[in-house]
C-alpha cells in the first residue's frame, strides 16, 4: 500500500515513519512540512538518517500526494486536518487523522471544546479505537484516530461500563503524560527548567479529551456519561499512566470485575491484562503498541481503581494509526507493530 504522511515533522508524524519502516506492506511516498519544505526529513530528525532521506514537500501539492497514495496519514494540529479531508473528498484515498478533527460524531461538541468551526461536518468518519470500533473501521474512508489520554482511559474503564459494574456518575480519571504528548513546538510548560523535576496538573475540569472519553463510554453504557478528568504533566519523554476511579454497584464481586476484563479483552493482542492487583508502568510499554491494564478493589470504600499504561506516541497516536491502517487494508492487525517495548 502506498502511503503519505502529512505533518511528518511532528512527534506523531516522525513516530509513524519509524513504525512504517518496519511495515512490510507500506511504502512511504510523500511526507510533508510547511516550515521545512525541500529539506530531507533526516535533517530535522537525525535518528532517521539513512532510513528516510527523502525531501519534505508542501501539502499544497495535495493532488500529487493523492494521486500516489492509497492512504494518507495526517499528523497536524487539530483544526487543520479538515481542510485536507475536504480536498481529498471524492478521491480514492483513505484518511487516518491522528488529531481530533474527525473524532466526534457530534461536531457541535467538537466546536464547543476546541473553539474551532468544523468545516467538514458531513464527512463520514469512524472513531479510531480499534478494540471497540474494529467493525466500522474496516470499511471507513476517514478514521479519526483516538486521542492519547482517551485511549488509555477508555480502555481501562470500558469493561466496568460495558458490564454495568459501576455507578457511571462516579467516574474520576487522574492521568499523567510525558512531555512529548504536547508535540514538538515548544511552549513555556515544555521548557526544560519548567518541566524537569516538576509535576503538575493542568486544564482541570476543562481538558478537551473529556468529551471524547464521555462520547465512547456513553455509547458503551447506552446512556450519557459525564465524568471528571484531570491530566498531569510528568517530566519524562513518553508514556501515559491513567488511574481511573469509580464506585462499584452493591454486591458486585471482585471475581465479576476480573471476569469483565477477561471477557472483554481475551482476544485483544495489544491489551495486556496484569490482573487484579496489577501495576502497569509506562516503561513496560515504551515504544510498543501495548496498553497494559491492572485493577484493584478498594473494598473499604467500595471503589474500583483501574490503571492503564500506554506509550502516548504509539498506542496513543502512531501505533494506533498503523493498527487502523491494517484494519482498513485487511492486513493482520499486528503487522508492523510487533516491536518489543524498549526497556529499561
Ligand atoms: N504527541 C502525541 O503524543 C499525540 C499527538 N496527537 C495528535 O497528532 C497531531 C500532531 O501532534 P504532534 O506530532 O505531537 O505535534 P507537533 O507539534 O510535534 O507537530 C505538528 C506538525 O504539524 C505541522 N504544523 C504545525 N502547524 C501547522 C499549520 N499551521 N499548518 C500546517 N502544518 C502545521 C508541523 O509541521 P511544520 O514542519 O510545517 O512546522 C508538524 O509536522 C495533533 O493533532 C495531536 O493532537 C495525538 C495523540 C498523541
Ligand atoms: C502532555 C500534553 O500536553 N498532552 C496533550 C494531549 C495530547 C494530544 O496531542 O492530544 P490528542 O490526543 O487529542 O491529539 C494536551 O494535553 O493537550
Amino acid at each position: 500500500m502506498k502511503v503519505s504522511v502529512i505533518g511528518a515533522t511532528g512527534y506523531a508524524g516522525a513516530e509513524l515513519l519509524r513504525l512504517l519502516h518496519n511495515h512490510p506492506e507500506a511504502e512511504v511516498m510523500y511526507m510533508t512540512s510547511e516550515s521545512h519544505t525541500g529539506q530531507p526529513i533526516s535533517a530535522i530528525y537525525p535518528h532517521l538518517r539513512g532510513i528516510y532521506d527523502q525531501k519534505l514537500i508542501s501539502m499544497k501539492e495535495m493532488d500529487k500526494i493523492a494521486g500516489a497514495s492509497d492512504v494518507v496519514f495526517i499528523g497536524l494540529p487539530h483544526g487543520h486536518a479538515m481542510a485536507v479531508g475536504k480536498v481529498l473528498e471524492g478521491k480514492s484515498v483513505k484518511i487516518i487523522d491522528l488529531g481530533a478533527d474527525y473524532r466526534f460524531t457530534d461536531t457541535k461538541t467538537y466546536e464547543e471544546w476546541y473553539k474551532v468551526e468544523h468545516t467538514h461536518k458531513d464527512a463520514k468518519r469512524v472513531y479510531g479505537l480499534a478494540e471497540l470500533y474494529r467493525k466500522d473501521i474496516k470499511t471507513a474512508s476517514i478514521v479519526g484516530n483516538a486521542g492519547c489520554y482517551t485511549t488509555a482511559s477508555i480502555l481501562a474503564l470500558a469493561p466496568l461500563v460495558k458490564y454495568n459494574l459501576i455507578y457511571i456518575d462516579t467516574i474520576v480519571i487522574d492521568a499523567k503524560s510525558g512531555v512529548s504528548g504536547a508535540g514538538r513546538s515548544a511552549n513555556l510548560s515544555n521548557h526544560f527548567p519548567e518541566m524537569y523535576d516538576n509535576f503538575k496538573a493542568y486544564n482541570v475540569g476543562g481538558h478537551r479529551h473529556t468529551p471524547e472519553i464521555e462520547q465512547t463510554l456513553s455509547e458503551l453504557a447506552g446512556e450519557k456519561i459525564v465524568l471528571s478528568f484531570t491530566p498531569h504533566l510528568v517530566p519524562m519523554s513518553r508514556g501515559i499512566l491513567s488511574s481511573c476511579y469509580a464506585k462499584l454497584k452493591p454486591d458486585v464481586t471482585a471475581e465479576q470485575v476480573d471476569a469483565a476484563y477477561e471477557e472483554m479483552y481475551q482476544n485483544e493482542f495489544f491489551i495486556r491484562l496484569l490482573g487484579r492487583g496489577g501495576y502497569p508502568a509506562t516503561k513496560e510499554v515504551r515504544g510498543s503498541n501495548f496498553c497494559d491494564i491492572g485493577w484493584h478493589i478498594d473494598a473499604r470504600v467500595g471503589r474500583v481503581i483501574a490503571l492503564s499504561a500506554i506509550d502516548n506516541l504509539v498506542k496513543g497516536a502512531a501505533g494506533q494509526a498503523v493498527q487502523n491502517f491494517n484494519i482498513i487494508c485487511g492486513f493482520d492487525e499486528k503487522m508492523g507493530l510487533l516491536n518489543v517495548p524498549v526497556y529499561p
